[in-house]
């Protein structure tokens, strides 16, 4: 099995567009075949089942809305992110806007015994095999850069043994995200194609997904500085994930800490 490279001109606006552009030309010509059928382990699923809002704190160097946020050394980081309370460690690994690497990832894996997602720009399937190969337990997949062949891409991460993390930014996005059965959606707060953060999304998008019958996770994702930023999802998302405000913070340890201060 596999699933089909995104073509060389995707019409997506802004600064996703621009990304998704340069990850479709980084990997024009890589071998598209996912390989034998690995066994899905599912750790990424079961840390963010967790009582209690699960944590999936994000190793981010760098962003397109941020510039520099700090030169984080990634499994000290993890180790960090982990010993504060986190369930799951999300590892960027796109070199050129957020400072991340396939090393970082790899760093990540070999230090914590927390799943790792690979937190990229997935447009190709050879994305999906490396990111088994490293030992991720999960993948992101973006609805707004996939499309309606986010099944087909849903099916191909779990082909190689990974979970996915399917995430959604409008109404639009959610329809395709649950037609695809998605045992994972995440709700970006972030507006990728102009970069604004608006924290009322996710409890709607999470509402309107339990009103449709979905029964899997649901993850909140982006723009949480505080404890006091997290009461709006509290009860309603299974997990949060946060990068910049941690990754930042100097204390890596005690910002997480002092996030989930006040967990149930
Ligand atoms: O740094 P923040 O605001 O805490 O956000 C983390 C994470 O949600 C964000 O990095 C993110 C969400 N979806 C993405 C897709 C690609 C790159 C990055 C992201």
């Amino acid at each position: 099995m596999t699933a089909q490279p995104l073509p060389e001109s995707p019409s997506i606006p802004g600064v996703l567009g621009r990304i998704v552009h340069e990850r479709v030309a980084d990997y024009q010509g890589a071998d598209p075949r996912l390989g034998p059928g690995r066994t899905r382990a599912r750790a990424f699923h079961a840390a963010l089942s967790r009582p209690g809002l699960a944590l999936i704190a994000e190793v981010k160097r760098a962003s397109p809305s941020q510039g520099a946020i700090a030169p984080l050394d990634p499994a000290d980081a993890a180790r960090a992110y982990v010993s504060g309370g986190a369930a799951a460690i999300s590892v960027l690994t796109e070199p050129r806007h957020f400072g991340g690497s396939p090393e970082a990832l790899r760093e990540v894996v070999g230090s914590v015994t927390a799943p790792a997602l690979r937190k990229d720009f997935v447009v190709h399937p050879a994305m999906l095999r490396e990111a088994a190969d490293w030992g991720a337990s999960a993948a992101l997949l973006m609805v707004s850069v996939l499309g309606e062949a986010t099944g087909e891409y849903l099916r191909a991460a779990h082909h190689v043994g990974l979970d996915a993390l399917v995430e959604v930014h409008d109404e639009a996005e959610l329809e395709v995200a649950l037609a695809t059965g998605a045992e994972i959606i995440g709700v970006n707060n972030r507006d990728l194609r102009s970069l604004e953060i608006d924290l009322s999304v996710s409890p709607r998008l999470i509402r309107r997904a339990r009103e449709a019958g979905f029964m899997g996770l649901l993850v909140a994702e982006s723009g949480y500085r505080s404890a006091a930023d997290l009461a709006g999802v509290r009860g309603l998302a299974d997990a949060v994930l946060v990068g910049s405000s941690l990754a930042g913070s100097g204390d890596l340890e005690g910002a997480t800490r002092a996030l989930l201060a006040g967990d149930a």
